[in-house]
């Protein structure tokens, strides 16, 4: 998907939510434990309850990987149900891959080609070779960790290298890459005063942004730094849509949460753009 789609995408819902379908076994209401594939079944059922208030899904992969073969074949069955019901809709392989460049081509061959992501995110400390080859592929993204949403956050991407925090000669870096328009940011929600800062860096690239919902961060202050011209907010939410009920009215609960976050953007967007 190119990213003139996604913004078109983003005005013709209102919104630039990003669903994160994190699926844990324990978390699913129960009666799904019996179907032949209960991952599945959970995942259609939310995007079937809440397709026309996301713009994206991002499945992180450690959620499927973790129940071996059939975690994987969930997966699979999870992106081509996106590709074929919903193609206007941008995916995130959440799989935070990266390695030497041989190694790289593979992962991003694993998720651009065989599974059909439009996008994976990537984690930038191997540098240069380890992320240019996810940038050779048209029309795919490429989400480099810039700052990310938990505590160990400040353990190295905050810290100062050659006068510089880590975190901004990442962006600053990364922007000299061959195909470095191919490249979107994770920022934390809950870095939201980064943002300002981060934006003066790469004033026109996309940003994922978790952290609102579970973990605490404030919808209103991401959008209040982090917005630009194109929007270029992709804001993620996991848990605190998936498992809004335990109950067999799970997805209407879901529903219901992501209808909350799309709305607060729908007045946002109208604030900014007037339309
Ligand atoms: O790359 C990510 O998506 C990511 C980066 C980050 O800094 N923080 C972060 O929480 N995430 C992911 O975003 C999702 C957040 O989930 P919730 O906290 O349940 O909304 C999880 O899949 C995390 O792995």
């Amino acid at each position: 998907m190119t990213t003139q789609h996604l913004v078109d995408q983003i005005h013709k819902k209102k919104s630039f939510l990003c669903i994160g379908l994190d699926v844990d076994l324990d978390k699913i209401p129960k009666h799904l434990l019996a179907t032949e594939d209960p991952i599945f079944e959970f995942n259609k059922a939310i995007i079937d309850a809440t397709h026309h208030l996301a713009v994206a899904y991002k499945p992180n992969t450690a959620f499927y990987e973790a129940y071996g073969l059939k975690g994987w074949q969930s997966l699979q069955k999870t992106i081509m149900y996106l590709n074929e019901q919903h193609p206007n809709i941008f995916t995130i392989a959440d799989a935070k891959r990266g390695d030497i460049g041989n190694t790289s081509t593979m992962y991003a061959k694993a998720f651009f080609e065989d599974l059909a992501f439009d996008s994976v995110t990537v984690a930038p400390y191997m540098g240069k070779d380890s992320v240019e080859p996810f940038l050779n592929f048209k029309d795919k993204h490429t989400i480099m960790l810039a700052l990310t949403s938990n505590q160990g956050a400040f353990n190295f991407q905050t810290k100062t290298v050659e006068g510089v925090e880590l975190y901004k000669k990442v962006l600053e870096t990364s922007k000299t890459w061959k195909n470095a328009e191919n490249l979107m940011y994770v920022v934390g929600a809950t870095k939201a005063e980064f943002l300002s800062d981060i934006r003066k860096i790469i004033p026109d690239s996309f940003l994922l942004v978790p952290g609102v919902g579970a973990q605490g961060g404030s919808l209103q202050e991401v959008c209040e730094y982090g917005m630009n011209d194109q929007i270029g907010l992709l804001i993620n939410s996991s848990r605190g849509i998936l498992y809004a009920s335990k109950g067999e009215d799970f997805a209407e609960a879901a529903k219901v949460q992501a209808e909350l976050l799309q709305s607060e953007m729908m007045s946002i967007l109208l604030k900014k753009t007037g339309a």
